[in-house]
């Protein structure tokens, strides 16, 4: 990838793809192209083939997709399913159809296993049942994996997989229903810190175990494998350490400031309980996360009053 390839960020404006956009203006990638979600529709093949035909982008970056968190993966499968499907059976033929160069594609650490071995290796990949509020969404995944390692084997085609972990950080999705568990506690602590209230409700029983990745460093990794890596198996992106909910609330609510009790709601569903990834295939191609979790947390909450918690 040169200074002035043409590059495709496809969901330019969410939380990883607004973070690829700013990761190749920090390496000097100038020649960005985008289209929001009103301007070309992924889920619409011909609106993918003609802005691929008229823009034809060497690279292209897919955090397209059909995002949310628990609660939204467990009551709305069909979109899940539906939407992330389509979006990326066009996006991949239709990308390999008009040339591109090199592709990236995002998964994530819900495509393996609900009891898988823990830290969770790429090859665990389709050893065990999927954990059921995500397994749409999960489903979904699995064949666009399997889609880039098809286009790869029968036409060449220089197609990617990364697998992150959970992430969080700047321009996420602060909605109390559809977002994930970090932007959720900190909307949700901020708004109890500011009605004066006694207590704050967490999700579950607070003993499931995640991953928290900051969004820049994924963008980085995206940028560096784009740059270092062409293979058909899939490459897990992650810090290699994981938390407890529990721990995860506890700092949230320091660093909001909040002096509230922490009460566990066990009627919402906890998920899967642990997904940790083994992060030595990443690790091995020469690529380590730089962030900081409780900096990076901090940084997340003063986006959120900055830019969000008014149109809250
Ligand atoms: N967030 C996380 O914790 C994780 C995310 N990932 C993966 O990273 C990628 C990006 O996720 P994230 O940034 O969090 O998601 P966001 O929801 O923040 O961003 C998704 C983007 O895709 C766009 N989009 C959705 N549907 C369409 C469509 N039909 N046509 C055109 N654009 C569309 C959205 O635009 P609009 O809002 O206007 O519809 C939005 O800009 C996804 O593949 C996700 O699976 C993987 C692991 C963890
Ligand atoms: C990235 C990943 O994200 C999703 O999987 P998940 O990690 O289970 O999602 P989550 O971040 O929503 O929850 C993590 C944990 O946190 C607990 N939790 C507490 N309180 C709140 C809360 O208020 N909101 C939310 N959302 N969760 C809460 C919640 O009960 C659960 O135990 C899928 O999209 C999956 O497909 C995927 O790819």
């Amino acid at each position: 990838m040169h200074r002035d390839s043409k590059i495709y960020v496809a969901g330019h404006r969410g939380l990883v793809g607004s973070a690829i956009v700013r990761a190749l203006g920090r390496a000097g990638y100038g020649n960005i192209i985008t289209a929001t979600h009103a301007q070309c529709d992924l889920t619409e093949q011909a609106a993918v083939r003609d802005f691929l035909a008229l823009h034809k982008p060497e690279y292209v970056f897919m955090a397209a997709a059909r995002v949310g968190g628990i609660l939204a993966n467990d009551t709305r499968p069909a979109e899940f399913i539906r939407d992330n499907l389509a979006i990326e059976t066009n996006i991949i033929h239709e990308a390999w159809a008009s040339g591109v160069r090199k592709f990236l594609f995002l998964g994530s650490s819900c495509i393996y296993p609900r009891l898988a071995p823990q830290p969770m290796r790429e090859e665990h990949l389709l050893t065990g049942p999927l954990e059921s509020t995500n397994e749409w969404y999960a489903i979904a995944k699995i064949a666009g994996i399997k889609m880039c390692q098809a286009y790869r084997r029968q036409y060449g085609f220089d197609a990617i997989s990364l697998m992150p972990t959970n992430l969080y950080g700047p321009a996420d999705n602060f909605d109390p229903v559809s977002s994930h568990v970090v932007p959720a506690l900190i909307r949700k602590f901020h708004e109890a810190k500011a009605l004066g209230a006694k207590q704050a409700s967490v999700w579950g029983t607070g003993t499931p175990r995640r991953e928290f990745l900051h969004v820049d460093d994924l963008a980085e990794a995206c940028v560096f494998l784009m740059r270092n890596y062409s293979g058909e198996d899939i490459v897990n992106v992650g810090t290699g350490r994981d938390m407890s909910i529990r721990e995860l609330a506890e700092m949230i609510r320091d660093i909001v400031g909040f002096d509230g009790d922490i009460v566990f709601d066990a009627s919402r569903p906890d998920g899967t309980p642990q997904k940790l990834l083994d992060v030595s295939r990443l690790t091995a191609l020469g690529w380590h996360p730089a962030r900081d979790l409780r900096e990076g947390l901090a940084e997340t909450y003063a986006w959120f009053t900055a830019n969000a918690a008014s149109r809250a």
